[in-house]
Order: C-alpha cells, then sequence, then structure tokens
C-alpha cells in the first residue's frame, strides 16, 4: 500500500502565488463535463434529522422512512441536528486549520513514510505520469483506538473525541439503515463494535486556473458510511446525478453523509455509493475532514446473507484487508474498483 511522494500543492501556491499550474495537474476533460447549475435553486439532497431518527430507532417512522428512500435514490445527504456537540465540532475544525497554517518544514515531520497511508502527503498515486490533484491531505486511523499512531497526530485530544462521537452517529445510521433493510438492528452495527474509522483531513488550496484542475478526483468512498465536515464556508464538493454534476450546497453544522462502496456489497446492491468530486475556489482555500467507517478488521466484506437468501450474490466476498488493499493500490477512477467487484 502507500503512494508515490508528490509535491506540497500548498507549498507550490505559496512559492509561486499559483499562476502558474504545473501541466501534471492540467484536467482538461473534468473542465468539458456538465454541471448541473451553481447549488442554488437546484434540486439538493435530502436533509435528515438525526435527533428525530435516534427518536424513531426503535418503532420506525417518518424520518427513518425519508432516510431510506435518501438511501436507495441519492446514496448522499446532510445530516442536521446530529449528536456530536458543538465544542467537539468546533475544535476540530480549529486543529485542522492550525494544522495547514504549519510552516512546511514543520508539517513534514508529520509526512507519511514510504509504503505507508498514514500521515501527510497524498493517496492514490500508483505512477510517475498520473494527474495530479490540486490539494494536500492528512490520513489518520482512529479506531479502534490501538490503531492510532499518535506521530501523525497535530494535536490529540480534541481529534480523539470528535472520533468518538462521530463513530456513535455512524452506528446510529447504521442501525437504522438496518431495520430499513428488514434486518435486526445489529446486524450491520455488529460487525463494526470495533469497526475501522479513518479521516481523510483535505487542504485544497485557491487556484487562479480553478477551472482547469480538479481538487479531488471523482470516486465512490471503499468503506461503509462517510461523514464529511465542511470546515470552512468555501463550497466545492459535487456528486454525480443523472450524468452532471451536481453541487453540493452545505448546510452550516450539517455532516454530509453518503454510502460508501462496502454497503453497495453489504445490501447487495440496495443502497449504492455514489460518484463524487471536489472542485477548488479560484481565490479561497477549502478544508474539509471526511471520517470514513469501516466494519472489523476480520469482517468479511459480501452481500450479507440475510438479503441474499432468494437473490443471487450480485459482488465477490472478500476479507477487509483485500479489499482494501485492492482499493489503494489503484487510482481514483468513478466507479471502477467496485466494478471489478461484481460478479458477472
Ligand atoms: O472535500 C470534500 O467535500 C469531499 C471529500 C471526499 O470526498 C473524500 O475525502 O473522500
Ligand atoms: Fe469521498
Amino acid at each position: 500500500m502507500g503512494s508515490l511522494p508528490v509535491p506540497s500543492v500548498q507549498a507550490l501556491v505559496e512559492a509561486t502565488g499559483g499562476d502558474d499550474v504545473p501541466p501534471r495537474y492540467l484536467r482538461p476533460d473534468a473542465a468539458e463535463e456538465a454541471v448541473t447549475g451553481d447549488g442554488d435553486g437546484e434540486a439538493q439532497i435530502p436533509i435528515i434529522d438525526h435527533r428525530r431518527l435516534l427518536l424513531e430507532l426503535d418503532h420506525g417512522g417518518e424520518e427513518s422512512a425519508r432516510l431510506h428512500r435518501a438511501c436507495q435514490d441519492w446514496g448522499f445527504f446532510q445530516l442536521v441536528n446530529h449528536s456530536v456537540p458543538d465544542d467537539v465540532v468546533e475544535s476540530m475544525k480549529v486543529n485542522i486549520q492550525q494544522f495547514f497554517q504549519l510552516p512546511a518544514e514543520t508539517k513534514k515531520r508529520f509526512a507519511q513514510e514510504r509504503g505507508q497511508l498514514e500521515g501527510y502527503g497524498q493517496l492514490f498515486v500508483v505512477s510517475e505520469d498520473q494527474k495530479l490533484d490540486w490539494a494536500d491531505m492528512l490520513f489518520l486511523y482512529a479506531q479502534p483506538p490501538e490503531r492510532r499512531k499518535t506521530k501523525f497526530w497535530p494535536d490529540q485530544p480534541a481529534t480523539f473525541r470528535y472520533s468518538g462521537a462521530v463513530k456513535d452517529v455512524s452506528d446510529s445510521l447504521l442501525a437504522t439503515m438496518a431495520k430499513n433493510l428488514g434486518l435486526k438492528r445489529e446486524t450491520i452495527a455488529d460487525k463494526c463494535i470495533r469497526g475501522m474509522q479513518s479521516f481523510r483531513m483535505n487542504y485544497y488550496p485557491p487556484c487562479a486556473q480553478a477551472e482547469r484542475v480538479v481538487g479531488l478526483s471523482p470516486h465512490s468512498d471503499a468503506n461503509l458510511l462517510t461523514l464529511v465536515l465542511q470546515v470552512n464556508h468555501v463550497q466545492g464538493l459535487q456528486i454525480k446525478r443523472n450524468g452532471s454534476w451536481l453541487p453540493v450546497k452545505p448546510v452550516p453544522g450539517a455532516f454530509i453523509v453518503n454510502i460508501g462502496d462496502m454497503l453497495e456489497v453489504f445490501t447487495n446492491g440496495r443502497y449504492r455509493s455514489i460518484e463524487h468530486r471536489a472542485v477548488v475556489d479560484p481565490k479561497e482555500e477549502r478544508l474539509s475532514v471526511a471520517a470514513f467507517h469501516f466494519p472489523d478488521m476480520d469482517a468479511m466484506i459480501g452481500p450479507l446473507k440475510e438479503l441474499t437468501a432468494q437473490e443471487d450474490d450480485a459482488y465477490k466476498t472478500l476479507d477487509l484487508e483485500s479489499f482494501m488493499k485492492i482499493f489503494f493500490a489503484t487510482k481514483l477512477e468513478g466507479k471502477s474498483f467496485l466494478d471489478r467487484m461484481k460478479l458477472n
């Protein structure tokens, strides 16, 4: 595993003012793809109320039904009134902003080591001639706690509180989703008791030629469920919907939640992961924190047998480690990774 080392885009922008874009970052094809409006006035991803979901957890209800439709029809939604305390979210935001403000030399102390995913750098760079994303990132394992390599953590206590509180949200969403699929509440959550959680902290510097670069290549997430925190006011996330890119307009204080490939596999395709990407702003930096939730390290990733009593498995069954190895060894390219997990 691991990624080829690449220069820091933040350092590049600081050194050159960001007017010159090296050819490896130019993505003429991306500029030609259709975008649906600017997020204003267009159909937006559904908004789900976490407090209502928690009240309905035992018996189901209107909000749970709305969640089910959001998972089937969109694969993306915003979660408002969630249970992570404001001060925990705010300290996480401050933490990560401070990290990227550190001098380049200091950040290098957190750099990824050869063959490893964790640390400051980039992911999914597998060849020297591959196009590069206009971003830097910090990748960390946060759960289970013994997986944390604290030398990569810029400031620990705030992030640790955030980690646990966000995992609780993910577990509760998975519990409602299981019920919505006609399963026992614990069916999915039981596979996530020592579930893995990783963080990808994204830093997208501004780019004078923003239209010609991509902040994060089109991809679907490999995990079960992702909760993304928008750290500042700059918009940039877009999802693929009806063949074009729909900009997501974040609701202040909400998490943007999306279905990952492993949940598509577990549900034998009832819920699908959705392709998304991040674009960059011409003038302002943008930051986001994605929290990825996985099953336990020893879980098998395949269609849940409770759901396939009367239908064929549409995906292969693989252990988590093999699944991840394949995922991280390929460049990000839409849903091409999951296509290779399909049977027939
Ligand atoms: O920056 C964003 O809003 C999206 C981040 C994302 O998709 C990811 O880290 O997988
Ligand atoms: Fe993503």
